[in-house]
């Protein structure tokens, strides 16, 4: 029997599972991507990060987060048997005030957890029915909650902060930020491969579903496009992004709309889906020959390259930028795109190692990095500490 750290990261569009040996060696994947869509897909890689093969599925089996689990899970049992798992970590998105480093999960961490649902609809009931499914399936295995929160929680007040009356902030109403486990990882290779980078100013996009921004300098957090909750910041798959509060109090007011109907709109039905009409896939949306589409693109690359601008300016400068997520890693038009308005900062990347999506792509005075993101790995070093293994 190997014994084995199983990790489990729900997003807004996938589901990630992780599977590694207690050094920490990866052993397998499961990736469920396009979660809920017609052409929802699993795809499973061995140790050496080989394609394996995942026939019987069809798209019904990867409908939500929970059916999506379940044919991931039973993936894993046909083709790797033999493993004993001794520890499960999770991506919990919203970790609160009080959950910042990794925790054993208890009724008492998940009843607080459960109270965080409203800030990261898309997020957190997935992460905790993750939780309790490993639970049912590996009863008497500890779990580890590793919180996206976390990187952030010591960024500085001014970017923490709202300015409304201060007991807002007592209660809770915060820039929290998220991504962090992917941030974390993102940091972890620069301090290893590029020091000298990672002791400048560096901004990391984060280009996924789900899409944030980040100032780092020096492995802290300075500033995040995500504030309290996951709708801030860059517009995403289906989520608005910023947003003048105002609109809100109209949709109120003039369309009588409550808060269920406005989540839904700003969290579900807003973004790139809201957008162009098409789809809430960036690979659909370079694709589609409608004009929507194109326009849904155009805003997201421009809202990109603003808040890209602004991060470096809350740092006064950029030395580097780092793309990664799902559209930073993969789609070259969209880093050409963000990086062709901001020359003026010294970000300039070469074309062809940008289209063949190359490690490093600058030109310029600007260090511009395409750097795969590995939340997975981050969540199972975390579960091996926690468990003391
Ligand atoms: N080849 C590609 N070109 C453009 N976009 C891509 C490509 N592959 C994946 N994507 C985008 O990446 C997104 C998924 O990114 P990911 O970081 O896995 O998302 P999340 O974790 O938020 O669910 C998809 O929705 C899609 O828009
Ligand atoms: C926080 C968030 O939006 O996560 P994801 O990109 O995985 O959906
Ligand atoms: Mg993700």
């Amino acid at each position: 029997m190997t014994r084995a750290i199983l990790t489990l990261n729900a997003g807004s569009s996938s589901l990630k599972l992780g599977l590694f040996d207690e050094s920490l060696a990866p052993l397998a994947t499961a990736h469920v991507d396009r979660l809920g869509a017609p052409e929802a897909s699993l795809k499973l890689t061995d140790a050496e990060g080989r394609k394996l093969p995942s026939e019987g599925f069809s798209a019904d089996d990867f409908a939500t987060h929970t059916l999506a689990l379940r044919s991931a899970l039973s993936a894993f049992r046909a083709d790797l048997p033999g493993l004993e798992i001794t520890g499960i970590g999770h991506r919990i998105v919203h970790g609160g005030i009080q959950h910042a480093e990794p925790e054993p999960v208890t009724e008492v961490l998940m009843d607080h957890l459960e109270r965080l649902t409203p800030f990261a609809p898309l997020h957190q009931p997935h992460n905790l029915a993750g939780v309790r499914a490993a639970i049912e399936a590996f009863p008497g295995v500890a779990n580890i909650a590793c919180f996206d929160t976390a990187f952030h929680r010591g960024h500085p007040f001014v970017e923490d902060t709202y300015a409304l009356p201060r007991s807002y902030y007592e209660k809770g109403v915060r820039r929290y930020g998220f991504h962090g486990l992917s941030y974390a990882y993102i940091d972890g290779v620069l301090a290893a491969e590029e020091p000298e980078l990672r002791a400048g100013r560096v901004v990391v996009a984060h280009l996924g579903s789900g899409a944030s921004i980040c100032a780092i300098r020096n492995g802290q957090s300075i500033a995040c496009t995500m504030g309290f909750s996951t709708l801030s910041g860059l517009p995403m798959g289906t989520r608005a992004g910023e947003l003048d509060a105002g609109v809100v109090l109209y949709l109120m007011d003039q369309e009588k709309m409550d808060a269920a109907e406005i989540t839904e709109l700003l969290f579900k039905r807003s973004g790139l889906w809201g957008m162009s009409g098409v789809s809430n896939d960036m690979r659909t949306l370079v694709a589609s020959k409608e004009p929507h589409a194109r326009e849904a693109i155009d805003y997201f690359c421009h809202r990109v390259s603003r808040e890209i601008a602004s991060l470096g300016a809350a740092m006064g400068g950029l030395d580097a930028l780092i793309f990664c997520g799902g559209v930073g890693e993969n789609s070259a038009l969209v880093r050409e795109d963000v990086c062709a308005t901001l020359g003026w900062a010294g970000v300039e990347i070469d074309s062809e190692a940008n289209a063949a999506h190359a490690r490093e792509i600058s030109t310029g005075r600007v260090a511009v990095r395409v750097i795969p993101t590995n939340e997975e790995i981050v969540i199972a070093r975390a579960a091996k500490s926690a468990l003391k293994m």
